[in-house]
């Protein structure tokens, strides 16, 4: 985690803009731009859609990030997004994930898997790649602890061997969280507090020189005392926290999930970012594709600018 925490020092700013492509966030003559070159190199009609909308994509996220690279330390694409549209969707994730890299940026791979053992050991290349080759370029990523240790283990062993980081679900932003999260145990504990318990252990043996482990924790803007009663329960473990924004989280409500010295956690927002173009009133359908490409930069940056901005005021108090 040292890596992140010092892209953080850097920049003097805990957030990280989540890569959350989809159609409805991509201006519609972005994605007709791209028409011509596309009809040309699919090997059937079928595939046009979904080519169109990966190349569109890659051009939306490539706006985005040479839009915010120099005031962010991360970005966080969701791999959800781009597998909706099958292999061409998958190779713009890769490609996104190398310009974030290029750009100086760390890349947390929002992947969320989880497995049994030798499955999980697969899913973890996403880390330690194949021989010398990283295909991904992730500097960490999502995993779900649903299935207990022997699922964590080999993400925890390829962090290490590759000097990455895992976050693990603890207490995520979603309304239905609390159905299994908030079940009471036999000892008193919440389900959620029991893995915050674990994920503390899975770190235990990488802790850097911060004081943060490579296990990390996902825990929800959404869930204000949880996250703050988490600070407390999971000194060596740092967090991301996703819900800010769109799904209602302040930087008031994620406060308390920093340490004293306003370290130990990196806020995600996603539709917030990247989707601000549509909330700046600037918008016109008679826009070319370059001039809605700069909206949606511009846009970008002041509201990336706009959270650094609460979250300083409300964390480095
Ligand atoms: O508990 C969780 C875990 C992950 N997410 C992911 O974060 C972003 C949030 O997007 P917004 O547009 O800022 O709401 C998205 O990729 C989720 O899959 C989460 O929201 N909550």
């Amino acid at each position: 985690m040292d890596r992140l925490i010092e892209a953080i020092d850097n920049t003097q700013n805990p957030s990280v803009v989540g890569l959350d492509p989809t159609e409805a966030l991509v201006p519609p003559q972005v994605v007709a731009s791209f028409a011509d070159e596309v009809r040309d190199s699919v090997e059937s009609p079928e595939e046009i859609e979904s080519a169109q909308l990966a190349v569109a994509y890659f051009e939306y996220n490539r706006t985005i990030i040479d839009a915010i690279a120099d005031i962010v330390p991360a970005v966080k694409p969701q791999i959800a997004m781009y597998e909706a549209l099958g292999p061409a969707g998958v190779d713009i994730y890769t490609m996104t994930c190398e310009y974030a890299a290029q750009q100086g940026l760390y890349v947390l791979g929002d992947i969320k898997r989880g497995d049994i053992g030798s499955t999980a050991a697969a899913y973890a290349h996403h880390l330690n790649g194949v021989g010398d080759f990283d295909p991904w370029h992730e500097d960490a990523v999502t995993v779900n602890p649903y299935l207990g240790t022997d699922g964590i283990t080999p993400f925890v062993k390829a962090a290490a061997e590759a000097d990455k980081d895992i976050f693990v679900l603890v207490r995520t932003s979603n309304p239905s969280s609390s159905e299994l999260q908030m079940l009471d145990l036999a000892d008193g504990t919440k389900v959620y507090e029991h893995v915050a318990d674990l994920v503390e252990g899975w770190g235990a043996e990488t802790i850097g020189s911060h004081g943060y482990s490579r296990v990390g924790a996902v825990v929800g803007a959404t869930h204000p005392e949880e996250g703050k009663a988490l600070r407390e329960r999971m000194p060596h473990t740092f967090f991301l926290v996703p819900g800010y924004g769109a799904q209602g989280g302040t930087a008031a409500d994620v406060a308390g999930m920093f340490d004293k010295q306003g370290s130990g956690a990196i806020v995600n927002s996603s539709r917030g970012i990247i989707g601000a173009w549509k909330k700046s009133g600037k918008y016109s359908e008679s826009m070319t594709a370059d001039e809605a490409l700069d909206l949606v930069a511009s846009s970008a940056r002041q509201a990336a600018l706009g959270m650094r901005d609460n979250l300083r005021v409300a964390v480095y108090r």
